[in-house]
């Protein structure tokens, strides 16, 4: 690596993994004893797709045990000794990444570092995140082929309450591109932030430019990442889909965002009422993902994981 004069030199020799869950990339590096110094600049480098690797985000596999934020981890599951360190492009830490989950678990398996046991005959993997223990279970695709993975993504709330799901929205979103009149928008809570927001078709969704970040009103604490959907007709009975492209906090637009997709999913349910089927699928720029709202307002995200090289830093 050169040197450049704020670039973090202390990264030269750096083992890293790159991959990606419907084409939202990321640049793994495990470091089970949290000896790394990841501050954000050199996650900025290590995202850069000109002066570092390139990615959406980095992904620093830890053991629980070893980051005080994995305490809250094994708090709740002892067997949540892997713990997602997740940090945008920016350098930003973010809660929780529903494609990130499913590649760092594809690594550990590919490093021998959890036992493949652990996912078989229905088990569940479980993985601390800063948003609570997320389970991953072996999965199949729509086409029933073995490979994906799906996670429990645990609880998501509607921030707005009662009045938000009667008004379909609480906040309104200002997309470049289109009309320029400001389209409702739904807030929810997958852990981290989201706002969904319905295009017309899509005519309007491809219009849409998000080479600047929608601009949301009243402006969310924490930024939100934003979801602009366009509903398909029924693939089969009881599945419901939807076309989605979506700006990210911290990065921009992404060509995938999981929790992205539980958020556009669960909104176009709760816009379609009562009778709307619990199993979506979502088509994104980079796949497919699907999506299925399970008891006790929990949902399940599934879809593949690829890894694709291994690197080290110069
Ligand atoms: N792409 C991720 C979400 C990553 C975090 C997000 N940008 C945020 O800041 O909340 C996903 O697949 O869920």
């Amino acid at each position: 690596m050169t040197t450049e004069p704020d670039a973090p030199t202390s990264l030269s020799g750096l083992r890293f993994t790159t991959g990606h869950g419907t084409e939202n990339d990321f640049v793994l590096l495990t470091d089970p004893d949290g000896r790394l110094a990841l501050d954000d600049a050199a996650v900025r480098l290590l995202c850069d797709r000109r002066a570092g690797v390139g990615a959406d985000g980095v992904i620093r596999a830890v053991r629980s045990d070893a980051l005080p934020e994995g305490a809250a981890a094994l708090a709740e599951d002892p067997g949540a000794t892997w713990f997602m360190d997740y940090r945008n492009a920016d350098g930003s830490a973010a809660q929780m990444c529903g494609n990130g989950v499913r590649v760092l678990v594809a690594h550990l398996l590919r490093e021998r570092l959890v036992d493949p046991a652990e996912l078989a005959d229905g088990r569940a993997l479980a993985v601390g995140t800063r948003s609570g223990v997320k389970r991953v279970t072996a999965a199949e695709d729509d086409e029933g082929r073995p490979g994906w993975f799906a996670v429990d993504m645990g609880p998501w709330t509607v921030p707005g309450g009662d009045a938000a799901v009667a008004e379909g929205f609480d906040v309104t979103v200002g997309v470049r591109g289109l009309d320029g009149v400001p389209r409702p928008g739904l807030s929810l809570d997958l852990g981290n932030p989201h706002v969904v927001v319905a295009l017309t078709g899509r005519e309007e969704l491809e219009a849409a430019d998000l080479l600047a970040a929608p601009v949301v009103e009243p402006a969310p604490a924490d930024g939100a990442n934003v979801e602009l959907v366009v509903p398909l007709d029924a693939p089969a009975p009881g599945v419901g889909a939807l076309l989605m492209r979506v700006s990210e906090r911290g990065v921009g637009e992404t060509r995938s965002c999981g929790t992205g997709a539980c958020a556009a999913a669960l909104a176009v349910r709760l816009w379609a009422g009562a009778d709307s089927p619990d199993v979506w699928r979502v088509a994104v720029p980079g796949g497919r993902l699907r999506v299925r709202a399970l008891e006790g307002g929990r949902v399940e995200l599934a879809g593949p994981a690829v890894l694709v090289a291994d690197g080290v830093l110069a």
